[in-house]
């Protein structure tokens, strides 16, 4: 299996070297060269297979560059030992007959995240040495929180490797704040940006795209790579749990081999649906993917009409990981869903550069509106849904899965569909406890109290455990007091590299 890019002007590359230069030369999304199937009886085997079982078959077929055993290394490091707080990695819960929910937030950093980045800083170690690559790589990371934290925490010491994570100063939660400022490593950097997550994530992409800059860093030993979902390491891992939730619920006799279901995912830069959408083209029977989206409905305006148009409001709410108007992985499902039209993809990327918005024919709209259908969710619907799932089932789901519960709901009134479906959940209730507690606590139960203080109260609350990596959070020293503008990332790389 080799990589190309959704530009087209880009040599294509092994699976290893796509994922040591995250993004393409010419500034495209790399993505397989051929198309990969699983079989009907290959999906009836992965059923009494464990996480870690499941995850070395469906990466193999990928990664062919690496052979089955390191594979199966990279799965043991990034999901064995203690590192996921139950063995079952991402478990699925049932809700109702017709309603599971997905946990992906076990691992260290209470969000779906830690499925990927326990895993790329593995692939990436052994890519180096595959691609005989002598330069210390640089990873740069663009967050709106949950990103940040997962990726300093795979990559905080990894030998070969720096890592420098933009956040937006004043665009996510406290909790997620101070997840990545008191990081540890000697090879970690975090930087408060004056802007938004998409003044970041720009800033970051620019200087990937700085050949000069690049060409020095080049001279002074350093390549840059990244951790954001554009890097193929990062989505691949991705598309392992969508089949692993498949086949869990086959194994608990819930859905039979071979029925459709739906999957309902919390929707930010793309790449977390874009893994089921990658899932559901491999074979797995996916009938819907649901995108939910916050008050920053860029995608559902996107799917429902065609036009992509950023020039809007930037809204700040309760679900900070989505708050992003550029997504970039749509790239990708346009590439794909064009028949691989990489002309199409530079004239679309190239308008939404210029004039932040761009129109994609009926034809392809079609194709997106086949697969996709999408929503979205107020903040206050967020909070409501919250505390419905709460009295109803006895069960507590952060703002951003509390997204997707809404919009499953809104998708069933209107098609009517019952289909099982699996909402992705993508964060702890933890991580984002002042909405969570004010919500099912009501909001008087907030006074006075600062995040921290109301992770004890909600855990007494609802007697759920707080998560090992948020326990003593607050009394950690703060490590890290970097601040840039939004157009002083490449400064700020500057002072930290040369
Ligand atoms: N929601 C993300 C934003 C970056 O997305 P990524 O999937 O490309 O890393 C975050 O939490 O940082």
């Amino acid at each position: 299996m080799n990589y190309q890019s959704t530009r087209g002007n880009s040599p294509v590359v092994s699976a290893a070297e796509a994922i040591k230069l995250g993004i393409a030369p010419d500034g495209g999304l790399f993505v397989p060269t051929d198309k990969v199937t699983i079989t009907y009886e290959e999906l009836a085997n992965l059923v009494p297979l464990s996480y870690g079982e499941r995850a070395t078959f469906i990466l193999k077929h990928f990664l062919t560059d690496f052979t089955e055993e390191e594979l199966s290394q990279c799965v043991d490091a990034a999901y064995g030992g203690q590192k996921f707080d139950t063995p079952d990695v991402a478990p699925v819960r049932s809700l109702t007959g017709d309603l599971s929910v997905l946990e992906l937030w076990h691992g260290p950093t209470c969000a779906f995240k830690d499925m990927a980045l326990q895993m790329l800083p593995q692939f990436l170690v052994r890519a180096i040495a595959k691609t005989g690559e002598t330069s210390h790589i640089v990873i740069l990371v663009a967050t709106s929180g949950d990103t940040g934290k997962a990726a300093l925490e795979g990559f905080a010491n990894i030998p070969g490797t720096s890592i420098i994570v933009f956040f937006p100063q004043e665009g996510v939660s406290e909790v997620q704040k101070m997840q990545m400022v008191t990081q540890e490593g000697q090879n970690v950097h975090v930087v408060a940006v004056q802007g938004n997550f998409d003044d970041t994530q720009s800033g970051v992409k620019q200087v990937f795209g700085d050949v000069d800059f690049t060409g020095t860093l080049k001279e002074k030993g350093y390549r840059l790579s990244s951790a954001n979902s554009i890097n193929w390491g990062r989505l691949v891992p991705q598309i392992v749990y969508y089949f692993s939730a498949y086949a869990d619920l086959v194994k608990s006799g819930t859905i039979d081999l071979g029925q459709a279901i739906n999957f309902v995912v919390p929707t930010g830069n793309f790449g977390n649906i874009l893994a089921g959408f990658y899932a559901r083209e491999m074979g797995l029977p996916v009938k819907r993917l649901i995108c939910a989206s916050n008050a920053n409905n860029v995608l559902t305006d996107f799917i429902k009409t065609g036009t992509y148009n950023r020039n809007r409001e930037f809204f700040k709410t309760t679900s900070p990981s989505m708050d992003i108007l550029i997504s970039s992985n749509l790239e990708r499902l346009l590439f794909e869903l064009t028949g691989r039209q990489s002309d199409k993809i530079n004239t679309w990327m190239t308008e939404l550069k210029e004039s932040g918005v761009y129109n994609v024919d009926q034809n392809t709209l079609n194709m997106v509106q086949s697969v996709f259908w999408s929503d979205f969710a107020t903040d206050k619907e967020t909070l409501a849904t919250i505390k419905k799932v709460w009295v109803q089932h006895n069960y507590l789901v952060d703002t951003h899965t509390a997204v997707a519960i809404n919009v499953l709901e809104k998708y069933r009134q209107t098609t009517g569909d019952t289909t099982h479906t699996v909402v992705a959940s993508t964060a702890s209730p933890f991580k984002f406890n002042s909405s969570v507690a004010g919500a099912i606590m009501g909001p008087e139960a907030l006074a006075g109290k600062n995040e921290f203080q109301l992770l004890q109260d909600l855990s007494t609350f609802t007697g759920w455990p707080i998560p090992r990596g948020l326990r003593g959070l607050n009394r950690r020293p703060v490590l890290h007091h970097k601040v840039a503008g939004k157009n002083e990332i490449d400064q700020a790389v500057r002072n930290i590299l040369l």
